[in-house]
Order: C-alpha cells, then structure tokens, then sequence
C-alpha cells in the first residue's frame, strides 16, 4: 500500500521555493531526505507535516491531506521536528507518553499507552534518564527523548528530521536498529540527514534536494558524482564487505 503519494508538491517560503515532482512512500521502506545546509529538506518536512501550506497533490493512506482531520493525520503520521523546546519542567516519562496522546478519545492513558512507552524507553536507552526534568538533559539525550515521543505514537508514516543529530556511535545504531524494527512492522519513513554513510547504508532510496529541487533515486542508482554535484565536495564510494561506503574529502 501506499503510504504517501506526492505529485507536482511546491512550498512556497519568503525567496524561496522547494519542488519535488513526484514520490511514493511504500509501506516497510527507509527514505532518506539528504541535501546540503538549506536546499528545503526541513521545509519539505514540515509541510508534509502539515505545519506549512503547500500545493499539488498529497495523500496520506490514499486520502487527500487536506480532507483529513486533525485526529487522523496525528494518528497517521509522527513528526519529528528538528530541536523540539519543552519550557515546562516535565520528566522524560511523561514527554514521551504524550507522543500516545492521538490514540486516546478524551480519556485518560490506558495501560497499553504506558506499556508502549515503557518499551520505547527500554528500546533507546532511556530507562534510566526516565524520572530526569528534561531541561537538565544533554543535547544528544534530549534529541532521544524527542525520538522515543515521535515513535511512541506507532504512527504508520514517521517524519524525521534529523534523528541522529548530536547522537554518539552507540545511540546512533540503537536508533537506527529501532527504524529498522518501526519498518518491519509496516511503517514508512522519511528522514532527513547529515550522516551520508549511515544513509546509504540503512535506507533503501534518497531524495537528494539542492538549491530547493528534490529528485528521487534508489540506493542502486546513487553515484559519487551524483552527490559531488549535491555537496559541491570530493566524494569517494568504496566497498567494503559488499556493502557501501562514502567517504566525503573535507
Ligand atoms: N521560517 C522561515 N521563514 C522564511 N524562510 C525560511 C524559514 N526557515 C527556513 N527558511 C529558508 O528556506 C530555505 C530552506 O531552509 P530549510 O530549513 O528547509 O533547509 P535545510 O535543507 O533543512 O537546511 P539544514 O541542513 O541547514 O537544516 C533556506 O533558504 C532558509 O533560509
């Protein structure tokens, strides 16, 4: 099935427009939304997110966006926005149940929520962090926080922008092995990011956007001199154990 359908999809922004002509999000696949610093890969996000106004055609679960209500595309779709604020002093625990918030009907938090959130917790190793006020968190611990929100929902379209961001080499592969496990169970997900490498290692197609434009290319079809003229920097591919790597020269 598909997840989400774009055609002819154009965002407007003050000088500055993004432009992605066609795309199709399947159920299971790994995107990534790769580009360099302000060629509208955060833009393109949050106005598939719905928090931007945007033109052409968008359907979510085969249903135009703009028919949806607010409670289906929150229960559809999970944003992750690049570094979320919390000026309330709340513990970790409770951030992360409220990404459970779209699946009640004016009720309180059910069991099922508290065990989905215990889980994620468990899952990005944030067990220990759970009763912390987070405010006092480190960046890269904050941004696992916002994560295990963004995942807590079981959404079937994931968002994000930047999950890896400020994240060492440990907690960067326990997230990466959670999206693999977020796309076993069905999910799709687009996600925007920096690490070129780990990209092309663990997602299946890319949409490189420069100066605004995105194009679509699957992992078979990238080329080193295909992002050498996105990064405007030397790149080498190799392999190593069949699999590849990229090397940027800066
Ligand atoms: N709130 C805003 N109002 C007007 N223009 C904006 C706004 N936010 C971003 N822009 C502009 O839109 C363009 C794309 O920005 P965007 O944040 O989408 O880039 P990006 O590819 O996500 O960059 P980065 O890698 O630095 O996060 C930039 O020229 C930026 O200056």
């Amino acid at each position: 099935m598909n997840l989400l359908e774009l055609s002819e999809f154009r965002v407007q922004r003050k000088g500055f427009e993004v432009f992605l002509p066609g795309f199709v999000l399947r159920e299971g696949e790994r995107v990534a939304v790769l580009g360099p610093n302000g060629s509208g890969k955060s833009t393109f996000l949050a106005a598939l997110a719905g928090l931007l106004p945007f033109e052409g055609r968008y359907l979510l679960l085969g249903r135009s966006f703009g028919g949806l209500s607010e409670a289906e595309r929150y229960r559809w779709l999970s944003y992750l926005p690049q570094g979320g604020r919390v000026g309330l002093p709340f513990e970790v625990f409770y951030i992360v149940l409220t990404g459970r918030y779209p699946h009640l009907s004016g009720g309180d938090y059910r069991r099922v929520d508290l065990q989905a959130t215990e889980e994620i917790l468990r899952a990005l190793d944030l067990e220990a962090l759970s009763g912390r006020i987070f405010s006092e968190l480190s960046g890269g611990e904050r941004q696992r926080v916002w994560l295990a929100r963004a995942l807590n929902r079981g959404a079937r379209v994931l968002l994000l922008d930047e999950p890896l961001s400020g994240m060492d080499f440990r907690h960067q592969a326990l997230v990466l092995k959670r999206l693999r496990e977020e796309t076993a169970r069905g999910a799709g997900i687009l996600a925007v990011l920096h690490e070129v490498d780990l990209a092309v290692r663990h997602f299946e197609r890319f949409i490189l956007f420069k100066g605004g434009r995105g194009r679509v290319l699957a992992r078979e079809d990238l080329r080193a001199e295909i992002l050498e003229e996105v990064f405007e920097v030397p790149i080498r591919f190799w392999e190593d154990s069949g699999q590849i790597r990229v090397l940027t020269e800066v």
